[in-house]
């Protein structure tokens, strides 16, 4: 990540969480090294003596270790099924602000925090604003590992380009549910909703990275500054 866009990176995260988390929320903590920005920028001001008494759900196993290091109060959906507000960042962000996610692996549960979310605030570099889902990152997809080949073809049927994700050592990349990650190269994607209507059908496809009519919110930074739009309904 070049220094630039690290900066724009956590310029979003901070104006994210000063604009939207307000004393007594409950919260959605997204993953990735957006969302870090703001569980990081969270964690400041509870140091300054603010927003101590809001709590928050991790999106991950990643996101939780570092809430706890950084002394972030941390609940669960089972203890809070609504929450007010998660900020979360994203790989690919079409205009009407629908998203590619799970760059990181932690698509499913970051589904599920967002689901269950009042507002779900988005933030990104600029670098991230596509014209089209699909045209600058493949879409993950997470299946079970019971019988994932057959999920490859049946991805493959789709129109796409399926790679199993690797960690760095070439062992398959688990999620924090034990399941594997197939990164489909489809291009450009027409038909978004279509899409992900296939793949929701599908037993053995736990989850995939389109998140559409979800997002609130979104929150970009670049060489221009900050900007903020508001989905229009
Ligand atoms: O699974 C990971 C998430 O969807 C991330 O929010 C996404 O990959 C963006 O990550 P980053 O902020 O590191 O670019």
């Amino acid at each position: 990540m070049s220094d630039a866009i690290g900066r724009y990176k956590q310029q979003a995260a901070a104006w994210a969480v000063e604009a939207f988390f307000r004393p007594g929320m409950v919260v959605g903590l997204g993953t990735g090294s957006t969302a870090a920005f703001a569980v990081r920028r969270l964690a400041e001001l509870r140091a300054e003596g603010r927003l101590l008494d809001v709590r928050g759900v991790p999106t991950s196993v990643e996101t939780e270790a570092l809430a706890r290091s950084l002394g972030v109060p941390l609940t669960t959906l089972e203890e809070q099924p609504v929450l007010d507000v998660t900020i979360d960042g994203a790989d690919e962000v079409a205009p009407d602000l629908s998203l590619i996610k799970g760059g990181g692996g932690a698509l499913l549960r970051e589904k599920i925090v967002a689901q269950a979310s009042r507002r779900v605030v988005i933030v990104v570099d600029a670098g991230k604003l596509s014209p089209k889902l699909g045209t600058r990152w493949a879409l993950p997809v997470e299946v079970l590992p019971f019988g994932w080949r057959s999920q490859a073809l049946f991805l493959e049927s789709l129109g796409a380009r399926v790679t199993q994700r690797q960690r760095a050592d070439g062992e398959p990349f688990l999620t924090d549910q034990g399941n594997l990650v197939l990164d489909c190269a489809f291009g450009p994607i027409d038909d978004p909703e279509m899409l992900a209507a296939r793949l929701g059908t599908r037993a053995g496809v736990v989850g995939h990275g389109l998140f559409l009519s979800l997002t609130t919110d979104l929150v970009v930074a670049g060489p221009d500054g900050v900007e903020h739009r508001a989905r229009q309904d």
